[in-house]
């Protein structure tokens, strides 16, 4: 890749399936030192899409490149259920000889409170998916690839990887796309958001500009001139529609608020399923 501020690049990236097209002509830019929530609805792509970063899976169009090194942590969270921590360690650092960085590895193991002596068989889902994340991380990659790490975590420790996380990214300037369905966790955490419906890109850039182009208008659909409405919800007196704005919103301004990461990201999942509730 020529530009040193990008991480990760995808351009006109496809993949065809038996039944169909599991993702198709997906193109975007993520810097690097970002962090990306990649959402959308159960069977949208999200998977697909980390596979093909990850080298995983040959896209059948297109290609997607990535700066420097990549770590994955699948969703099934692949782990030796017969090894204990300390030999799941042991593991990463024979296996990862160059890169492998034990002294993180141990803080971290020590951060999650996992007992090095105990067998990965024995550990919750939790726990199985935060041993995960600390082998990956332990690898020092420049672009970290996480499908749904939280989905089994409790909210302590949900709050306690996005922090490692966000240190991890503050201190090596690591690249993180991570997938998920819980949106609300990542507000303040991701900075750049990927959305996809069916395998498509729908939404895509910097969650800032993402939010700054999106209003939340009160009391129906009335005036809304030539911006696009995503979804209009609950009636025409009482209800709120959510408005892509280009340019100027003739309406009150006390009619007007501004959207929230989840508010954005559920009225794009829901205006796809097409249910205006
Ligand atoms: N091994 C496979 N063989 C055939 N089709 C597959 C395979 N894996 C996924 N698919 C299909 O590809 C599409 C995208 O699946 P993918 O797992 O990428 O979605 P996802 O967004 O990660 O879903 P979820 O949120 O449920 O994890 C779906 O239609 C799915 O049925």
């Amino acid at each position: 890749m020529s530009d040193p501020g990008v991480a990760v690049r995808a351009e006109g990236l496809g993949l065809r399936r038996r039944r169909g097209w599991a993702l198709r002509d997906c193109s975007f830019e993520l810097p690097a030192g970002s962090v990306t929530a990649l959402v959308g609805a159960n069977g949208a792509g999200k998977s697909t899409l980390l596979k093909i970063a990850a080298g995983l899976l040959r896209p059948s169009e297109g290609a997607v490149a990535t700066r420097g090194s990549v770590g994955f942590v699948a969703q099934d969270k692949p782990l030796y259920r017969g090894f204990t921590v300390a030999e799941m360690l042991r593991f990463g650092r024979v296996t990862n000889a160059e890169d492998w960085d034990d002294t993180y590895a141990r803080q971290l193991v020590g951060e999650a409170a996992l007992p090095l002596s105990a067998k990965v068989n024995r550990l919750s889902g939790g726990e199985r998916a935060r041993l995960a994340l600390v082998l990956a991380l332990a690898r020092r990659p420049d672009v970290l690839l996480l499908d749904e790490p939280l989905s089994e975590m409790d909210p302590v420790a949900r709050e306690d990887v996005l922090r490692t996380l966000m240190v991890a990214v503050a201190e090596t300037g690591v690249t993180v796309v991570l997938s998920t369905h819980v949106v609300s966790d990542l507000d303040g955490v991701c900075d750049h958001l990927l959305l996809l419906d069916r395998g498509v890109v729908q939404l895509a850039g910097e969650v800032e500009e993402l939010l700054d182009n999106h209003r939340v208008v009160l009391a129906g659909r009335g005036d809304l001139g030539d911006h696009q409405v995503i979804l209009g919800r609950g009636g025409e007196h009482r209800g709120t529609t959510l408005v892509r704005v280009t340019g100027e919103l003739d309406v009150p301004e006390e009619l007007v608020s501004a959207p929230g990461l989840e508010e954005l990201v559920i009225a794009y999942l829901r205006a796809n399923r097409g249910v205006a509730a």
